[in-house]
C-alpha cells in the first residue's frame, strides 16, 4: 500500500485531518517521568494508543529523539505504532536535505532503518537531492514550501525575476512539486497554519499534492481557515505540543486524546462546504 493509500483510508476510516506530531520533550514529561529521556518511548507510546483511532498520521520529529541519543527509542516507536495501528501513516520529520549520495543514506535511515511511510525534506539543494526519496516505491516525500515560522519570509517569500511569471520562491517549490519533480506521484508540500493565504495560494497552483500543515495548536495557526484554504485536495493537520502536553500530570494521556479529539472535530467542521 502507498503511502497515498494509507493516507487515504486513516483519513476515512478515523474520519480525520489531524496528524499528532511526536515531539518528547522531557522537560515537559508529566511529573512522575519529568526529565527522564528513558522514558521517551513510553510517552509516545501512550499518546499514540490515546490517539490512534482519531487521526489521519502520526508525525515522530527525529531531533527530539536523536538529541537524547533515542534513536533506539524511535525504532520502537514505529514497530509499537505498526502493531496498535497498523492503518495509520507515519511521516518521519526529519527534514534532509543533501548531495545525492548523502541523500541516498538518509533515504535508507528513513525507510529501511525507521519503516517511516514518509519524510520531509528541504528542496533547497534541488531534485537530485529528492529523486534518491523516490527510489522507494510508494512511499511519499513533503518539501518544504511555505514554512510557519517568521524566518519563513527571508527566502520562500523572495520573487524569482528569471523564471516565467516571476513566482515567489515557495511557489516554485509548489510548480515544480507539482509537475516535473513529481516522477512517480510520490510528492506533497509541507505549508504552515500560520499563512492561510498562501496555503490558498499553494493550493491553486498544486491542486492534486498532499499538504502538510503544520502550525495550528501552540503556533497559534487558524484552524478552519486552514482547512478551508487547502481544501481541494488531500491534507494532513499537524499539532504536536498542543496535543502532546495538554497536561503535565498522570491523566497526559487522556488529556491529549480529549485535546485530539476537540481539533478533530474543529477540522471536521471546517471541511464542511462554507
Ligand atoms: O515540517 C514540519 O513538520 C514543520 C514545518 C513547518 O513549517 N513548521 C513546523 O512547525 N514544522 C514541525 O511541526 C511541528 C509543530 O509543532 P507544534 O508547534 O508543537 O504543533 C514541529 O515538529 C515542527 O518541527
Amino acid at each position: 500500500m502507498t503511502f497515498l493509500d494509507m493516507l487515504r483510508d486513516a483519513t476515512a476510516r478515523n474520519h480525520s485531518l489531524l496528524c499528532v506530531g511526536l515531539d518528547p520533550d522531557p522537560a515537559k514529561f508529566p511529573t512522575h517521568w519529568r526529565g527522564d529521556a528513558g522514558k521517551i518511548f513510553d510517552f509516545c507510546a501512550a499518546i499514540v494508543d490515546a490517539t490512534a483511532d482519531l487521526v489521519c498520521a502520526f508525525k515522530p520529529q527525529i531531533a527530539y529523539f536523536a538529541a537524547h541519543g533515542a534513536e533506539g527509542q524511535l525504532e520502537k516507536l514505529m514497530g509499537h505504532i505498526r502493531a496498535v495501528a497498523p492503518h495509520v501513516p507515519v511521516i518521519l520529520d526529519s527534514k534532509r536535505g543533501d548531495i545525492g549520495s548523502t541523500a541516498e543514506q538518509y533515504a535508507k535511515e528513513a525507510f529501511e532503518r525507521y519503516g517511516a511511510d514518509a519524510v520531509t525534506l528541504s528542496p533547497f539543494m534541488g531534485f537530485d537531492s529528492v529523486t534518491p526519496y523516490l527510489q522507494y516505491e510508494g512511499k511519499g516525500a513533503f518539501l518544504l514550501c511555505r514554512t510557519s515560522n517568521p524566518g519563513g519570509d527571508d527566502l520562500q517569500a523572495q520573487t524569482l525575476a528569471d523564471v516565467p511569471g516571476q513566482p515567489t520562491v515557495f511557489e516554485h517549490v509548489a510548480r515544480l512539486a507539482q509537475g516535473p519533480w513529481n516522477l512517480n506521484g510520490q510528492l506533497g508540500l509541507v505549508v504552515g497554519a500560520t499563512r492561510p493565504q498562501e496555503i490558498e495560494r499553494v493550493r491553486a497552483v498544486a491542486p492534486t499534492l498532499p499538504l502538510l500543515i503544520p502550525g495550528v495548536g501552540a503556533q497559534g495557526g487558524d484552524a478552519v481557515a486552514t482547512v478551508r484554504a487547502a481544501q481541494g485536495g488531500p491534507m494532513v493537520i499537524n499539532s504536536s505540543r498542543a496535543i502532546l502536553y495538554a497536561s503535565a500530570e498522570a491523566d497526559f494521556a487522556q488529556a491529549a486524546r480529549a485535546a485530539a479529539m476537540a481539533t478533530r472535530t474543529q477540522l471536521n467542521a471546517a471541511s464542511l462546504p462554507a
